[in-house]
């Protein structure tokens, strides 16, 4: 049509110059030939796309593109690097939606439910490897075959047939460890094993010698005698497709052509298959600038063009375009369309099994993450909370007789916390503000006479006030240390009057008695306070990282893709990796109550069944979390950032070191939804109050956590599905 117009264009102009009238002429040509109706049987299709267009965001890949591939034959699919064959490919496996246009793969639109498309009726061998590299060459055509729904018999059989026929290594070789073109044998024999109905390959033929690619082909030309097996193969090796029953030719996203090759090289009186498609090129750009200068202006927009989809769409060659017959309706029962949606079990075995597989291949890493929580948690119990030790304080004592009362006071002052260092007034202050002491202590000369008139006469005069008290400066620059000091001091005093005054001691004590506390005891430190919350950090920060990449790496190694098109679900890909590392939190959460109750006696009052579930279901929320990075973002760099990134916020937000009530109150609404919140105030609450589920701060951080988890499960899958 664009031909048309561009030719109507031209008529009103003037006659046409000579080069156009040859153009014209040639692919008047072409179109009569290749609109030739095709042999008898060939009117079966296994895979039909009709006005087939996708865009990666402004870039139109595919645009109005038809394609049939018959059934039971070879299709090679030819085109210059970018112009959309792995994309169509894609489509065609359903792992990428179409914006437009119909696709029928044996019969039905890809992912119709029952249909086994994607699954096992399709091989694919996508461009990239997608690999696992820790797999050995029997792992990986094992994973594939119990996907497949293969019997260990079956799979055995099939592995020693692809491993003699692709001449691979032995069976127990390390995919890692293979050469470039092993590996791509390896992910050819992956697409070959289920011996499927439709095979879809990506440049099978890439990095292997040219014995092998003839084998190979060798090997395609005689699985689709048959005529129960259709094959379509992308190759940079145009003359090798010389051997399929039908090439398409494609550039710019559509297809220039579409025959036998013979057929093809012979309108082109082209001794090759290279030649008639250089020749198809120079036509399509000489029609394309034609229909560049006959526009109104003399310079039609190509973007435009492309936007409005009518110029670009038509081939310029006589590619058949499918009868819209094919706009088939396809009903399906609601049982064939619950077993599509529900999870299948056996894939989700298949994948854990694949992940343990990997895992036991990673001894070392596998170690390091059993052990990570337990080094984190021991190391905040022995760091975090407890008091300052060995604190240097400047003692100035004035009094120098042995009986006197200063001395008796610092005999009462805790030396392991504090130490005492004596010094003249000028030491200890140029000390002080050297930084060398956090404390200076002062005592008059006449202290213990003063104090002994401050705690006997009714009335004293403030020379006698100030020459009996005990005078203190401090480095309050670190606070913590600034307490305890203050604290000792006052313990110090208490223990003094107590051996000092004896029963009469009340009269210079503080008139307040702090009796047996309710919940905890007189010595509970901060390390009680944070230990709870920072175990459920850790479960759920480590469940994160533990997530965060394995769909980033494996969506990157097109091993998503390849999954997907073997017939795995978003849901089970989803569930398999929940499972399989709940196995490894498990283990991290026993090492770490271990470590929490038995070495550093944490005290545990209420149920640990309870404490154990919390802790397990936060392990499941950084799961969760972690899926939802990982299903959503692309590169590693990214999921780091975004899994790092989060850890700050959460953390100080959630009351975890330091107690919500300080949090201002606008974001104190935040704090409270965040998973980590009630949680950890509920193990607070399990653990050192003995409450159970009846009471409300239990049971809310229960819920919360839950709910948090649906969510994030929610989501990743719905993300997955949405990006495969
Ligand atoms: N995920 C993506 N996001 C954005 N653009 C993409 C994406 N994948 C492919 N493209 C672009 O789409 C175009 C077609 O890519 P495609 O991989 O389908 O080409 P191809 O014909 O298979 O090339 P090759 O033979 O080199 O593999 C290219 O311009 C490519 O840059």
């Amino acid at each position: 049509m664009a031909a048309e117009a561009a030719g109507r264009n031209d008529a009103t102009r003037g006659p046409a110059n000579s080069t156009e009238m040859e153009v014209r002429l040639k692919e008047e040509k072409m179109k009569a030939d290749l609109e030739a109706p095709l042999p008898a049987g060939q009117e079966d299709f296994a895979i039909r796309c009709r006005d087939v267009c996708r865009s990666y965001g402004k870039l139109k890949v595919l645009n109005n593109l038809n394609l049939a591939v018959p059934q039971g034959q070879i299709y090679g699919l030819l085109g210059p690097s970018g112009c959309g064959k792995t994309t169509l490919l894609k489509c065609i496996v359903g792992t990428l939606k179409i914006s437009r246009g119909h696709i029928t793969v044996l019969g039905k639109p890809p992912a119709f439910p029952g249909h086994d498309i994607p699954g096992k009726k399709v091989g694919y061998m996508p461009q990239e490897l997608a690999l696992y590299n820790e797999f050995t060459i029997s792992d990986t055509l094992t994973f594939f075959g119990r996907i497949h729904g293969l019997t260990s018999k079956e799979t055995q059989a099939r592995m020693n047939f692809l491993i003699d026929f692709l001449d691979l290594p032995q069976k127990t070789s390390l995919v890692r460890n293979l050469s470039g073109g092993q590996q791509r044998r390896v992910s050819l024999g992956a697409a070959l094993l289920q011996n499927p109905e439709l095979l879809i390959l990506d440049e099978p033929t890439v990095g292997v010698d040219p014995v092998l690619r003839s084998k190979i082909w060798h090997h395609l030309v005689e699985i689709v005698k048959t005529g129960k097996v259709s094959v379509i193969i992308t190759t940079h090796y145009i003359e090798e497709a010389r051997q399929a029953n039908v090439v398409g030719l494609m550039r710019h996203g559509r297809l220039l052509a579409e025959g036998p090759p013979d057929a093809v090289m012979k309108q082109h009186c082209a001794t090759t298959l290279e030649h008639a498609f250089l020749q198809l090129c120079e036509t399509s750009d000489q029609v394309d600038s034609k229909r560049d200068s006959s526009s109104p202006d003399g310079t039609l927009d190509k973007s435009q063009s492309f936007e409005n989809g009518k110029d670009e769409s038509q081939p310029i060659l006589g590619v058949r375009s499918p009868p819209a017959e094919e706009n088939l309706k396809c009903s399906v029962d609601w049982k064939v369309r619950a077993r599509h949606v529900l999870p299948k079990w056996r894939n989700i075995a298949a994948l854990m099994i694949k992940t343990l597989v990997r895992m036991k291949r990673m001894p070392g890493s596998l170690c390091f993450q059993f052990l990570l929580p337990v080094i984190q948690v021991s190391l905040i119990c022995l760091c975090v909370g407890g008091d300052p030790k060995g604190i240097q304080v400047a003692i100035v004592n004035n009094e120098t007789s042995p009986s006197a009362f200063s001395q008796s006071f610092l005999s009462f002052l805790d030396n392991s916390s504090v130490q005492q260092v004596n010094l003249s007034h000028k030491e200890a202050f140029e000390g002080i503000y050297n930084g060398e002491y956090w404390s200076v202590i002062g005592f008059g000369k006449n202290f213990t006479s003063y104090l002994t008139k401050r705690m006997l006469q009714r009335q004293v005069s403030q020379e006698i006030i100030d020459g009996g008290s005990i005078h203190v400066w401090l480095d309050q620059t670190n606070r913590q240390i600034a307490l305890m000091v203050q604290k000792k001091l006052h313990q110090a005093f208490q223990a003094f009057v107590d051996y000092k005054l004896g029963g009469m001691a009340y009269m210079v004590a503080l008139p307040i008695k702090f009796e047996e506390p309710i919940y905890g005891s007189q010595n509970t430190d901060f390390t009680t306070f944070v230990t709870p919350g920072a175990v459920l950090s850790i479960t759920f920060y480590l469940a994160v990282g533990l997530t965060a990449l394995s769909f980033v790496l494996e969506r990157k190694e097109g091993l998503l893709d390849r999954c997907w098109v073997a017939g795995v679900s978003s849901l089970e890909t989803m569930l398999a990796h929940l499972f399989s590392q709940l196995f490894v939190i498990s283990v991290q959460i026993i090492l770490l109550l271990l470590m929490m109750l038995l070495v550093f006696k944490n005290p545990n009052e209420g149920s640990l069944v309870l404490v154990i579930i919390l802790i397990v279901l936060q392990g499941v929320t950084g799961i969760s979390f972690g899926l939802v990075i990982s299903s959503a973002i692309d590169d590693e760099q990214s999921a780091n950032q975004a899994a790092l990134g989060i850890f700050y916020p959460n953390l100080i937000l959630s009351g975890i070191i330091w107690p919500v009530e300080c949090i201002p109150y606008p974001l104190r609404y935040l704090s409270l939804v965040l998973p980590q919140t009630y949680a950890s105030e509920a193990l607070r609450c399990i653990m050192y109050r003995g409450w159970g589920l009846s009471r409300m701060m239990v049971w809310r951080g229960f819920a919360v956590t839950l709910g948090w988890n649906t969510f994030f499960l929610i989501l990743a899958t719905v993300i997955l599905k949405l990006r495969t």
